[in-house]
């Protein structure tokens, strides 16, 4: 039986889940704030030497490749060798995955290490899928549309959900597929909340039975949060302490009321 977003928020703040969080230098406030603000407890340790003893604790673990570097990449090895050994769900976040030797390996590596769940916006999910993308920095330039077929062909190798952001986003296990709307222009044009959401993707995962509907319940809460804050907002600036206030404002009625004209299944 799947469980709707509305039964999964109720769970993240009956109780909020321990997060880790291997994240950039951008995001690491930014992600942090995002989490605590929707119900989830974060902590960004990453380095090798108590990363993986910190996995086995946590709920979930979430891996981005932001601001890369070799003391980086020990830690997220460990992180999810002792999230694996524990049996806990791992989200990795490919950031910029096309834009240098280093990234491309790095990220390819760690989607042999099959994800649980792998959220990138559409640029970076077809690099990972071995196509062309117009990406050169951190930010998507192809459309979530362009990505789709890329997402499947992902799922379909790692056994592990994909979800691809931007104006709509779009989710698929390589079985069950699924396009949520809303959110906000404004997003992103305020740095790492891309990032931020993938932090949120592992949050969900940590309470949910399958991280295909803990996936759909993080996309729809910040879906639904940024369509909230762009109606108050007058630019970016403005856009961001509302949407922190609108993700802990939305109740698990309302998330599963709003997200409803937000959702739209497709056949995978
Ligand atoms: N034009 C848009 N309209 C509405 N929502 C958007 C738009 N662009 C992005 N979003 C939303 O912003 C959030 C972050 O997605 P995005 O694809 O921008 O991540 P990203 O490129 O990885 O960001 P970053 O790397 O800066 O953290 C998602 O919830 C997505 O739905
Ligand atoms: C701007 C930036 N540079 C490296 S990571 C990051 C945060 C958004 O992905
Ligand atoms: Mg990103």
């Amino acid at each position: 039986m799947s469980q709707s977003p509305q039964e999964l928020l109720a769970a993240l703040r009956a109780a909020p889940p321990l997060v880790q969080c291997i994240t950039n230098y951008v995001a690491m406030n930014i992600a942090a704030n995002v989490l605590l603000a929707a119900g989830a407890s974060p902590a960004m340790v990453s380095d090798a030497e108590e990363a993986g003893e910190f996995a086995r604790i946590a709920g979930a673990l979430t891996v981005n490749i932001g601001t890369l570097s070799s003391p980086f990449v020990s830690g997220m090895r460990a992180a999810i060798e002792g999230a694996q050994a524990a049996g806990k769900p791992w989200v990795l976040d490919p950031v910029a995955c096309q834009a240098t030797a280093l990234r491309r390996r790095t990220a390819a590596d760690l989607v042999a290490l099959k994800p649980t769940i792998i959220r990138g916006n559409a640029s970076e999910i077809l690099s990972l899928a071995g196509e062309a993308s117009q990406g050169q920095g951190v930010d998507g330039r192809d459309s979530v549309t362009a990505a789709e077929e890329a997402a499947r062909w992902l799922a379909a190798q790692t056994g592990g959900v994909v979800a691809v952001t931007g104006e709509s986003d779009f989710v698929t296990d390589g079985t069950r597929a699924a396009r949520i709307a809303g959110g906000s222009p404004y997003m992103p044009m305020n740095t790492a909340l891309g990032c931020s959401l993938t932090g949120l993707c592992g949050a969900y995962a940590a309470v949910a039975d399958d991280p295909f509907d803990a996936t759909l319940a993080a996309l729809a809460h910040f879906a639904v949060a940024g369509r909230r804050a762009h109606e108050q907002a007058q630019g970016p600036g403005s856009f961001a302490p509302r949407f922190l206030d609108a993700l802990h404002a939305v109740t698990p009625e309302a998330l599963g009321a709003e997200a409803c004209s937000a959702l739209e299944s497709v056949t995978a």
